[in-house]
């Protein structure tokens, strides 16, 4: 089993990022995770901070000379905004009067509609939504990504799989049906200001970008993650918990102003009739294939062997410059919420938390089936099973 977990605020000194249980041998870098760190500052859209924030990976545990050691691996990434914070979120008691004196610190009491502000200070028991919004922002996806990064070198080294994400819909701008990456179009679709495979729907989107902007708006939109290379039978048809569909649903919905998830053509499936819904198994010279991908590579909750395609719906980003009506919780008197800066589109970023997400859960899936103390061993298990596969 793999386990992970994350710790640190969106202004505190770092995030910190732990997963436990992966096998040794696996090889990875500070100069891999900074990639994908990096990768996930990309994306037309993104606020003021992205402009500044750098993401300061250091790995601190479970990694030596570049391999994984069996350990629990665990990495740190720093806040470079960390000085400006420094007493406003220092972990120790700090004199009242110097804190009453950093505007700063002024208690934010007009709660932001669509974020944790209102229901979480509500349930901690706090009068200012500043502990809240640390830990709500979406700024813990850069823990995130860096273990994600990890687990897809795993899954690469392991099994030959690869994962890459796109987006398929920005501000209402859809792409066109049926279009999804190779591996090797990562580059290009980072490349794209909002990693869309095609260019004219990628200029049309940038340009709502534009406008949205322009209106003191905000856009969501929707990502898949797409993985080739996996093998039939990660998850299991026997128990609820066991699926895959359900593991990756949920670490998907997990991701921060995500609020549907779709398996392959998912919601689409559901108006079309059954006679054209499923994908039909055929002989061919190569074995035995599906005729198409309307299922998103999964049946009875376990991987197919064909491709695995996983949406992800994200709303508009809930910090809207023309700001949302609110109440001032200090006086009870309504208000506008407060708004310093913010992105106007976060979609394509959360592609890449989304292959994280789920980097996690696959990697998660393949030491269950094939378990392994080193991939060595992993990757011997693993070709074992394919070369013993009944109706290949
Ligand atoms: C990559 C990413 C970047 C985000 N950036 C912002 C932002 O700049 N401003 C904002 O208000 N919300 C941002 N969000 C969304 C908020 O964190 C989210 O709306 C908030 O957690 C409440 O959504 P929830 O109800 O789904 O948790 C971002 C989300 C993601 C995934
Ligand atoms: C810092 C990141 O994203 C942040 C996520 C976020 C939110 O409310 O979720 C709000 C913004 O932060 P701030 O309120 O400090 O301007 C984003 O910049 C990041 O992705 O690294």
């Amino acid at each position: 089993m793999l386990r992970w977990l994350t710790a640190g605020e969106s202004h505190g000194p770092s995030l910190v990022a732990i997963l436990e249980g992966l096998p040794a041998h696996v090889r990875v870098t500070t100069e891999d995770i900074g990639d994908s760190l990096a990768r996930r500052r990309l994306g037309y859209g993104r606020g003021a901070r992205m402009k500044f924030e750098r993401d300061e990976v250091t790995i601190t545990g479970g990694v030596r000379h570049g391999l994984t050691q069996g350990g629990p691996v665990a990495l740190q990434v720093g806040n470079t905004e960390w000085p400006k914070w420094e007493k406003v979120m220092a972990a120790d008691p700090v004199d009242a009067d110097e804190l009453e004196s950093l505007a700063r610190n002024a208690p934010l009491t007009r709660p932001r509609p669509g974020h944790a502000d209102l229901v979480g200070m509500q349930k901690y028991d706090f009068t200012d939504s500043r502990p809240i919004l640390e830990r709500a922002s979406a700024r813990e996806t850069a823990a995130r990504v860096a273990l994600g990064r990890v687990a897809s070198n795993f899954l690469e080294q392991a099994v030959g799989a690869r994962i890459v994400s796109h987006v398929i819909e920005l501000g209402g701008v859809r792409a066109p049906d049926g279009l999804w990456p190779d591996a090797d179009d990562l580059e290009r679709l980072d490349a794209d200001e909002v990693r869309c495979l095609d260019p004219d729907t990628s200029a049309a989107m940038v340009a709502a970008i534009d406008q949205a902007h322009k209106d003191g708006d905000t856009l969501g939109g929707v990502v898949e993650v797409v993985v080739h290379g996996l093998p039939p039978g990660l998850g299991s048809h026997v128990h609820w918990d066991r699926r895959l569909d359900s593991r990756l649903a949920g670490a998907l919905m997990g991701i921060q102003a995500i609020k549907g998830v779709e398996v392959g053509d998912g919601f689409a499936l559901a108006a079309t009739p059954g006679s054209l819904a499923h994908d039909e198994i055929v002989p061919t010279d190569e074995g035995i294939r599906r005729t198409s991908d309307r299922s998103g590579g999964t049946e009875g909750g376990m991987t197919t062997g064909e491709v695995l395609r996983v949406r992800a719906a994200m709303k508009p980003i809930a910090t809207v410059p023309r700001a949302l009506r609110t109440v001032d919780v200090s006086t009870g008197e309504a208000t506008v919420a407060h708004h310093q800066r913010s992105d106007v589109c976060a979609v394509p970023a959360a592609g890449i938390v989304a292959e994280a997400m789920v980097a996690l859960v696959l990697a998660d899936a393949v030491v269950e089936k094939f378990g392994g103390d080193s991939v060595q061993e992993t990757k011997r298990n693993v070709d074992s099973y394919l070369a013993a596969l009944r109706y290949r």
